[in-house]
């Protein structure tokens, strides 16, 4: 049987600070990097062990995955970044406080823009998108570097690295994992579990706590589970989910 491991990063600054992240290269805070530890933990007490990490271009992913190789004494195994892997883009809306976003626009149109599958964010005007003068995204098509995104655009980017990299890796019986976003990381559950469009707004993904895929032969899923206490990863779904409302 074949296994992925996803984790989204754990709590960054500007999840403490309820800020839209997006493509914003925050830092994870202590919290983040001791939860991140603690997948670790989590990981190497259930006994796996990994060939391959594949991550974002986003700090607070990658240190995320730094912290599970370090705690699992995993740092020599390969690492793939690619931009591919990166939250979801949050056009205008990053950087802005999402309870403050929700007492100006309403709890529901926030809830679409965090959670709707097919409408985006409003777009940062061209001019000030900084990604466009970014050297990690130097390598890009300028057309791909988005000025906003939904989930919909999400999944397209996601899946084109899940076809290439992911899939190929795991059907020759590589053991990998994977340290993404909340959004990266809904998209490619969306796709593997066929999530319909209306379901997926109440899918939430809680910071730093490793989840398990077990596939058969075809990489058709027989089973997803989080490791950990399962009431602290509901409370920590919920709270995820809360972010998004004017209090
Ligand atoms: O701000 C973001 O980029 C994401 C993840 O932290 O937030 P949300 O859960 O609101 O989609």
């Amino acid at each position: 049987m074949h296994k992925l491991v996803l984790i989204r990063h754990g709590q960054s600054q500007w999840n403490l600070d309820n800020r839209f992240s997006g493509w914003a290269d925050v830092d994870l805070t202590a919290q983040g990097i001791a939860e991140a530890q603690e997948a670790g933990r989590l990981l190497q007490e259930a006994g796996y062990s990994f060939d391959v990490a594949h991550t974002s271009l986003l700090k607070r992913a990658v240190r995320t995955l730094w912290h599970v190789q370090d705690t699992m004494d995993l740092m020599w195994i390969p690492v793939l970044t690619d931009w591919r892997l990166n939250e979801r883009h949050y056009g205008a809306l990053t950087g802005l406080n999402k309870a403050e976003t929700a007492a100006k626009y309403g709890d529901d149109q926030v809830k679409v823009w965090r959670r709707s599958y097919d409408i985006p964010p409003p777009p940062l005007d061209r001019a000030t998108n900084e990604s466009v003068h970014d050297p990690r995204y130097a390598t890009l098509d300028p057309k791909d570097i988005p000025d906003t995104e939904c989930l919909k655009d999400t999944v397209a980017r996601v899946m084109t690295y899940w076809h290439e990299l992911l899939a190929p890796a795991i059907r020759t019986g590589q053991r990998v994992v994977v340290a993404a976003h909340g959004n990266s990381l809904r998209a490619l559950v969306k796709y593997l579990d066929g999530i319909s469009d209306d379901d997926i707004v109440e899918l939430n993904i809680p910071n730093g706590v490793p989840l398990v895929y077990e596939f058969d032969a075809e990489l058709k899923p027989l089973r997803r589970y989080y490791l950990g206490d399962a009431a602290a990863i509901e409370a920590k779904m919920a709270a995820v989910a809360n972010q998004g409302k004017a209090k």
